[in-house]
């Protein structure tokens, strides 16, 4: 298994350098792990896929947010494109896998929301909301960047009859991956544009780093749903 860290960009290797527990909370979860070996149970799995399909919705709104924020065309195209691409991309992987369960789209845009996807979804959104477009960037980045490095990881542990094969070769795949190297581009010349090349010395560097931190804790928390759904 590759531990490298993935070239998502500067901005990103310092982000994640300034809080490394809870990256790695996040991104060696034990649902990460046991997904990864195929023993996680399929309950967990869909329930986590459904509760998925709903933060992904609110996920697709946040990037929508993001052609309102921005601040050149430039990061007006980039963010559309992100839109297309969970629209367009990430929700098929979401649609089949539960369809193939019986479970129909229409349920899942009206499945009820856990508490743990109202955290997450809301506090990107409000990041938002209150905030610039740097707020907004940095709470959405640890979803982009941390599925990239698990389906890098993950992608050699792959056998034949995997269960969650698709899982894996959608984050680990050149579509998704590109989408990580175009989002800590787009960070980069963000954060170069507003705070100059060395955002670790701006005097609003803290505030930037807690709003990637939580974001990445929000996404350990939302592993621990998945997980609690296989367990009841
Ligand atoms: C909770 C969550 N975080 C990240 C991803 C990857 N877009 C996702 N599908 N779901």
């Amino acid at each position: 298994m590759t531990k490298e860290i993935p070239n998502y960009g500067k901005t990103f290797a310092l982000l994640r350098a300034g809080c490394e527990v809870q990256w790695e909370e996040y991104i060696e979860h034990d649902f990460v792990k046991s997904l990864g070996n195929g023993t996680l149970p399929q309950a967990s799995f869909l329930h986590y896929m459904v509760q998925d399909y709903v933060y992904l919705v609110h996920y697709a709104r946040a990037w929508a947010l993001g052609v309102v924020k921005a601040e050149s065309i430039e990061e007006m195209r980039l963010c559309a494109a992100t839109v297309d691409s969970l629209i367009n991309k990430e929700f098929s992987l979401h649609i089949q896998t539960c369809a193939a369960q019986g479970i129909e789209e229409s349920s899942l845009y009206t499945a009820t929301e856990e508490l743990e996807t109202i955290a997450y979804t809301r506090y990107v959104l409000d990041a938002g909301l209150q905030g610039d477009f740097l707020d907004l960037l940095l709470a959405l980045a640890p979803c982009a960047f941390g599925y990239g490095e698990i389906g890098l990881r993950l992608k050699d542990n792959v056998y034949s009859g995997h269960p969650y094969e698709k899982w894996i070769k959608t984050y680990s795949g050149d579509d998704f991956q590109n989408v990580c190297i175009k989002v800590g581009k787009l960070l980069d010349l963000a954060i170069a544009s507003r705070v100059g090349d060395t955002p670790q010395n701006s005097p609003r560097w803290h505030k930037m780093q807690a709003r990637f931190t939580k974001a990445a804790e929000l996404e350990a928390n939302f592993w621990g749903m998945g997980l609690r759904a296989g367990k009841q």
